[in-house]
């Protein structure tokens, strides 16, 4: 913006050498004068209001920049960074000068920010390549959101139409390939059938490039839909002990933005970050206190069984009935706070009968405490972890033998278990999730999918579809899990494996048994003492 010396004619009278003198006829300025006075006191003025509205949507662009960056933050990242801030305006505010300084600075970062964009998308945005990529991407969705005879001058989407309309956002990764884009939808697409938001959906991963996963949010208010491709979770977390709070359980790694806090993790090979974990609450206060993980053969459910059964082993006993009946939990029989490790039907069957009576036990314990006003005793608050690995291949057994199906002992601690600490986590291939009893459909409301899995299948276990797409290769250990009616986020369970696995990594089997408890002299089942 270039400013103009003041004209001459602005100068105030009084500052003028010569006296004033009278108009006469001759001495009038001239017609042509008086016009060109008036154009330079409106292309002033208009210079002054458009630096004002430069400066103004930079504003709005910051204030939003920051809001997106306080909702993406972690609350234990926010405090250093408000504190470093205030530092810095304390500083300013003690230097000579530095108010005035911090408010040129401040003035002229928002001119920047609010620089008009459309000239750099000319030059310095998207270069040529990305511009033809959302050009093509723009065109191929024109067959899928044009209206034919389509009666308004300008649509959103036809075949001679621009990009720059319907694409309000995007961003390009430094492999230049599509990060970011939020475009706009006409109103006569149908966003409310799940069909036409899958196949748009489909369209815009094939488009955007595959082999990534794609996270998609719908805002049907403003018609927009936000495509963001999302780098892969991490897979060299292993078991070790997570910072969490008694009553909190770790189920694996997670996306950023989507959970409340980080925790510091060591990752295969040594190096420490802070990752988003799904944390699991359990007891009393908890609306999920019971689990349930379904996956393909070889998923990773059994892993996310001892992944669970080492972190309860922090705080509480652990009951174990393995229906795969392979050795999987065989490391943990006769440690400090397992109670037993069953592999039969037999065994499992006595257990959870005893499961049963200790459930009932401690609630009549807790009631009485309750009358008398005392406080519940100890070994009614001792959390209590049942876990059920393959209870379908055990029902099947029984039913071939003519017993009772475990299962059924699992309603008393499913239905009650909650308010005397009692947790059940179950899991099962989707195959034998048809022979799961009602109680246990009913009663475990912290969901997990692990493997590969249709977005059918995931929202049958989860009750809801994700809205990322699915990996395009699956690891061990990766999924979804959904608390209760809360969001599905993707999952990485850290690696947990049978220590006694001779094909499992060394320091994975070795950070696995620094985790157990000490041995128990007379190892055994300690149930039903
Ligand atoms: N989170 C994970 N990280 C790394 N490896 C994993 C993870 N989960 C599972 N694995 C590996 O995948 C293999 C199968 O895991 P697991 O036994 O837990 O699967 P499963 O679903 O219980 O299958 P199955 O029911 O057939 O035993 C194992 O070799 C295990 O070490």
């Amino acid at each position: 913006m270039a400013w103009r010396p003041f004209p001459r004619t602005l100068t105030p009278q009084h500052a003028s050498p010569t006296p004033p003198t009278h108009p006469t006829p001759s001495a009038a300025a001239p017609p042509g004068r008086g016009r060109d006075l008036v154009r330079t006191a409106t292309g002033r003025t208009l210079d002054v209001l458009r630096l004002l509205v430069v400066v103004a949507r930079g504003l709005g662009r910051t204030v939003s920049a920051v809001r997106r960056w306080w909702e993406r933050t972690p609350r234990e990242r926010r405090g250093p960074v408000l504190i470093a801030i205030v530092a810095c305006l304390l500083i300013l505010w003690l230097t000579p000068y530095g108010p005035l300084i911090g408010a040129v600075a401040l003035a002229g970062a928002l001119a920047w920010q609010g620089r008009d964009r459309s000239a750099d998308a000319a030059d310095g945005g998207p270069g040529e390549a990305e511009r033809a990529r959302l050009q093509t991407l723009y065109e191929a969705l024109v067959p899928f959101l044009a209206l034919a005879g389509d009666p308004r001058p300008q649509p959103l989407y036809a075949h001679d139409g621009d990009w720059r309309r319907a694409f309000t956002d995007f961003a390009f990764a430094e492999d230049g390939r599509l990060a970011h884009l939020t475009l706009r939808y006409p109103p006569h697409f149908g966003d409310g059938d799940p069909e036409s938001r899958a196949r748009l959906q489909r369209l815009l991963c094939a488009r955007a490039g595959r082999g990534r996963e794609y996270r998609f949010a719908w805002n049907e208010e403003a018609g927009e839909l936000t495509l963001t491709a999302l780098p892969p979770l991490p897979t060299g977390v292993y078991a070790q002990r997570f910072v969490t709070a008694p009553g909190e359980t770790v189920l694996g790694f997670t996306d950023l933005h989507t959970v409340q806090r980080t925790v510091p993790v060591i990752e295969d090979g040594g190096g420490r970050r802070d990752l988003p974990p799904v944390v699991w609450r359990t007891g009393p206060r908890s609306a999920e206190p019971h689990l349930l993980a379904l996956g393909r053969p070889g998923a990773g459910t059994t892993t996310l069984l001892r992944s669970i059964a080492l972190q309860a082993l922090r705080h509480g006993e652990v009951l174990i009935v393995d229906g795969g009946g392979a050795g999987e939990y065989a490391f943990l029989a006769g440690r400090g706070r397992v109670l037993a490790v069953e592999p039969t039907l037999a065994g499992a069957l006595s257990s959870l009968e005893w499961v049963t009576r200790e459930t009932e036990r401690r609630l009549l314990a807790a009631n009485r405490a309750r009358q008398t006003g005392r406080d519940a005793p100890e070994d009614v608050c001792r959390p209590l972890w049942v876990l059920v690995d393959r209870p379908s291949v055990l029902g099947h057994l029984a039913r071939s033998e003519g017993q009772r199906d475990p299962q059924d002992l699992l309603q008393v601690p499913l239905r009650y278990g909650r308010a005397v600490r009692v947790t059940v986590a179950i899991a099962d291939q989707f195959e034998g999730a048809e022979s799961l009893i009602g109680a246990v459909r009913a009663h475990t409301r912290a969901r997990v999918v692990l493997g590969p899995a249709t977005p059918d299948q995931v929202r049958e276990v989860l009750g809801e579809a994700p809205a990322t797409t699915p990996p395009p290769q699956v690891p061990p250990g990766r999924g979804y899990a959904r608390l209760g009616t809360g969001p599905v986020h993707r999952l990485q369970v850290p690696a947990t494996p049978n220590p006694y696995d001779e094909e499992a990594a060394e320091p994975q089997r070795r950070a696995v048994m620094e985790l157990l408890t000490e041995p128990m002299a007379g190892a055994g089942r300690r149930v039903g003492r």
